[in-house]
């Protein structure tokens, strides 16, 4: 817990150290978005396969939070876009719950497309969302994940379709796993930092400081169905 608030108070500062030949440092803009839905949506791999660009090996239950982030340019203009993929076990979110959701600017909810309990848990992520966020007008989209198990699929489209609206959110039914919907988790990201990019200014980039949270560091290498 006091690991988040570092990392946390961390991203909070501005950067104020001079660059080469006493010049501003380069800056950039650092966007947070955090994952949530119930735990095995695949809410690891989504971000894995978006921050590393493929499935990976093996995943565990994420414990508080896991932390990924990734550079891209849109316009022109380099951003970080940070992935905050958090635990979808109640005892391994409890205590971290409110710095998930401090200084988040988007927030993506995950489905598992094969388990419709995952997808009537949604209501319960949306209330925990709205209870923690002060600003309403937060981008979020709808996410329904392991479109890849065709013959195993739970929640129908047109039925998610429907929850989407009545949320006001996006929704894309994508698979982390299969390397055809690569594309297609970029793509789902790179929109979200699209509408990002858009908003006012928001924090300075910091590095993180990964040890304080435990993490391993990685390798920086209006859609409904891409199934
Ligand atoms: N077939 C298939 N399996 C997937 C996909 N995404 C994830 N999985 C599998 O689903 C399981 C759970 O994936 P995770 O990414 O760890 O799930 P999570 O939502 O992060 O789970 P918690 O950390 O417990 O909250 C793993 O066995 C993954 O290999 C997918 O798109 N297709």
């Amino acid at each position: 817990m006091e690991a988040a608030a570092d990392l946390e108070s961390s991203l909070e500062l501005s950067y104020s150290g001079a660059g080469p030949g006493g010049l501003p440092p380069a800056r950039s803009r650092i966007f947070k978005i955090i994952v949530i839905g119930d735990s095995n949506v695949g809410k690891t791999c989504l971000t894995y396969r978006f921050c590393a660009g493929r499935f990976p090996e093996r995943t565990e239950a994420t414990i508080g939070v896991d932390f990924r982030e990734r550079a891209v340019t849109i316009d022109g203009e380099r951003i970080k876009i940070q992935l905050w993929d958090t635990a979808g076990q109640e005892r391994f979110r409890k205590s971290m719950v409110q710095h998930y959701y401090r200084n988040v600017h988007a927030v993506v909810f995950v489905y598992d497309m094969t388990n419709i309990a995952s997808f009537h848990s949604l209501p319960s992520w949306i209330e925990e969302c709205k209870q923690h966020l002060l600003a309403s007008d937060i981008p979020r989209i709808l996410v329904g994940n392991k479109c890849d198990l065709r013959s195993a699929i739970q929640v129908p489209t047109d039925l998610a379709q429907k929850f989407a609206d009545t949320h006001s959110m996006p929704l894309f039914e994508t698979s982390a796993k299969n390397p055809n919907d690569n594309d297609h988790v970029e793509a789902i990201f790179m929109t979200l930092a699209h509408k990002l990019k858009s908003h006012k200014p928001l924090m300075l980039s910091q590095p993180p400081d990964n040890d304080k949270l435990h993490l391993k560091p990685e390798p920086k290498p209006a859609i409904t169905c891409w199934c």
